[in-house]
């Protein structure tokens, strides 16, 4: 009996230890799989995998990751792609502005790659948008939308924004005498969700001067969308589906469906509007294109705005430069007119917005694109079925095309010292058919509130400021390059 339980328990551990080492072996075989170089893709000049990993571990932003990684492996290399493996899989970066142009301006052989539909962003942009359509869907909405844009840009909207902005800096306790200390990130979040909301649907968020509901909603939602543990496993959405998430979700796209319907009884002179005029767009086409512009154009305007004040709060002497250019060409107070905020009747102000818009680029990376075919990208040899990624902050900080990449210098766009010799390296909004299409909407929007900032205050960075020593972006994982708090001191001219 004795020997009969002694070998039972012996069969036991034997089938314990052969279920524990079948585990293992196919965690270790996962695991393989997830970061192992595919042998198609080893002829590619790889950044070494573990750095890397441990960086996204870290939530290193990317910045800090392109600079520290990317970059001196290519330029040690001398090469204009690199493969980098990202969130599971490896993928083609490029640095080379000819190389991104290259695919940027062929949609045929590199359409959009998407991620797992089951994305929280995704499932509140839907399928039928902008961004995440190719071939004739695609085509024909980018049409209308860059139509859209051809509306004059609402310059007197922007104004009356950036007064709003006005009252609630001064509103902020003064830190001594009559600075204002600031919380600018915020602020220019808010004014870049305002901007929005009249330009898009035509709605005013009031986001600026209240804690709107919708703008609550909005933020908390965009907070929700990047979930660490939901980003890597998006099928938890479907597993353990977070109630209050979707809840909050539905609440705002019944908010955009509540302003389509104004807008289709009384409408503007907003997007929404221009939208609604073409009868073959159907019901999903308006909806997903209307979360996908709030989408595409908030993050990336605060970001641009964020920075662009940043720059010149360091940089005393551009400040000074552009406030001196402002009053000459705006006069001292009357609300500036579209003619006079173009960029030829602001250059130096505009230079000082392409320069912040080059060295803390919005946008890190853009939307991959994945090869249709096997290709030939330079000396490179891009098998089919390739993601590839125009890595935008690496072109803009690539030495070869931009001495002191890392320098604040608008004069750099002024005396074409170092970007007329190289075409497409400038490419905050991207190249080619699927370029932003509100990149000139967006510069007048910059131009606007920097020009009424620049003669209504001068600003500095607080002394204890943790961006003292350089700029200090948020972890995105959706690629954004944005400064968390930011504070700024105003202080009223006289
Ligand atoms: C400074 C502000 C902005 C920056 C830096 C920026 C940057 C970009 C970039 C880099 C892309 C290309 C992405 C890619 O190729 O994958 C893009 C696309 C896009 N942007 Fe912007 N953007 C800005 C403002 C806006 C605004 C205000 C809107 C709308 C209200 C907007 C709407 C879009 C749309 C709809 C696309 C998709 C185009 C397509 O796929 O065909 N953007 N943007």
């Amino acid at each position: 009996m004795d020997s009969l339980t002694s070998v039972a328990a012996r069969n036991q551990s034997s089938m314990i230890l052969y279920t524990t080492g079948l585990v293992a072996l196919s965690l270790s075989y996962a695991l393989y799989r997830l970061l192992a170089l595919p042998s198609h893709l080893r002829h590619l000049p790889s950044v070494p995998i573990w750095p890397i990993v441990l960086s996204y571990a870290r939530q290193e932003p990317d910045d800090v990751r392109i600079k520290r990684l990317l970059l001196p492996y290519a330029n040690k290399h001398s090469e204009g792609v690199v493969l980098v493996w990202v969130f599971g899989q490896w993928m083609v970066h490029i640095l080379d502005p000819q190389l991104a142009f290259q695919v940027n301006a062929n949609l045929r052989d590199f359409p959009k790659y998407f991620p797992p539909w089951d994305l929280l962003l995704l499932r509140f942009t839907g399928r039928k948008n902008i961004v995440t359509t190719n071939g004739d869907e695609w085509r024909k909405i980018s049409t209308l939308i860059h139509d859209a844009f051809t509306i004059p840009v609402p310059v007197d909207v922007f104004t009356s924004l950036a007064k709003k902005l006005f009252h609630v800096i001064e509103q902020t306790t003064s830190t001594s005498g009559d600075d204002h200390k600031v919380n600018w990130a915020d602020l220019a979040q808010r004014y870049a969700l305002d901007a929005i909301g009249y330009s898009v649907a035509g709605y005013n968020i009031d986001a600026i001067s209240t804690e709107s509901q919708l703008a609550n909603d909005y933020n908390t939602f965009m907070r929700h969308t990047a979930d660490p543990l939901y980003l890597a496993l998006p099928i938890l959405e479907k597993i353990i589906p977070r109630k209050h998430v979707f809840d909050l979700m539905n609440n705002i796209k019944d908010k955009l469906a509540d302003m389509l319907l104004a807008k289709r009884l009384d409408p503007g002179q907003d997007i929404m509007s221009f939208m609604l005029r073409d009868p073959t767009l159907t019901k999903d086409e308006l909806r997903d294109n209307i979360s996908t512009l709030f989408i595409a154009g908030h993050d990336t305007t605060a970001g641009a705005l964020s920075m662009l004040i940043y720059y010149l709060a360091v940089d005393q002497i551009s400040q000074k430069s552009a406030r001196e250019e402002v009053i000459r060409v705006l006069g001292p107070s009357a609300d500036p007119s579209l003619p006079l905020l173009s960029a030829n009747a602001l250059p130096y102000v505009s230079a000082c917005i392409k320069e912040a818009l080059r060295n803390n680029t919005p946008v890190s990376y853009a939307v991959p694109r994945i090869s249709g075919k096997a290709v030939n990208l330079g000396k490179y040899y891009i098998p089919s079925g390739t993601a590839v990624i125009t890595n935008i902050y690496g072109v803009h900080h690539n030495e070869s095309v931009w001495k002191d990449a890392s320098v604040f210098r608008p004069e750099r766009f002024l005396t074409g010292e170092d970007t007329n010799q190289v075409k497409h390296s400038w490419i905050p909004f991207n190249g080619g058919p699927r370029r932003c299409p509100a990149q000139n909407f967006a510069q007048y929007e910059l131009r606007t509130l920097a020009s009424m900032l620049l003669r209504e205050y001068e600003w500095t960075l607080p002394e204890d400021s943790i961006h003292a020593n350089g700029i200090k972006n948020a972890f995105s994982p959706f690629a954004l390059t944005v400064p968390h708090d930011l504070d700024i001191i105003f202080r009223k001219r006289t």
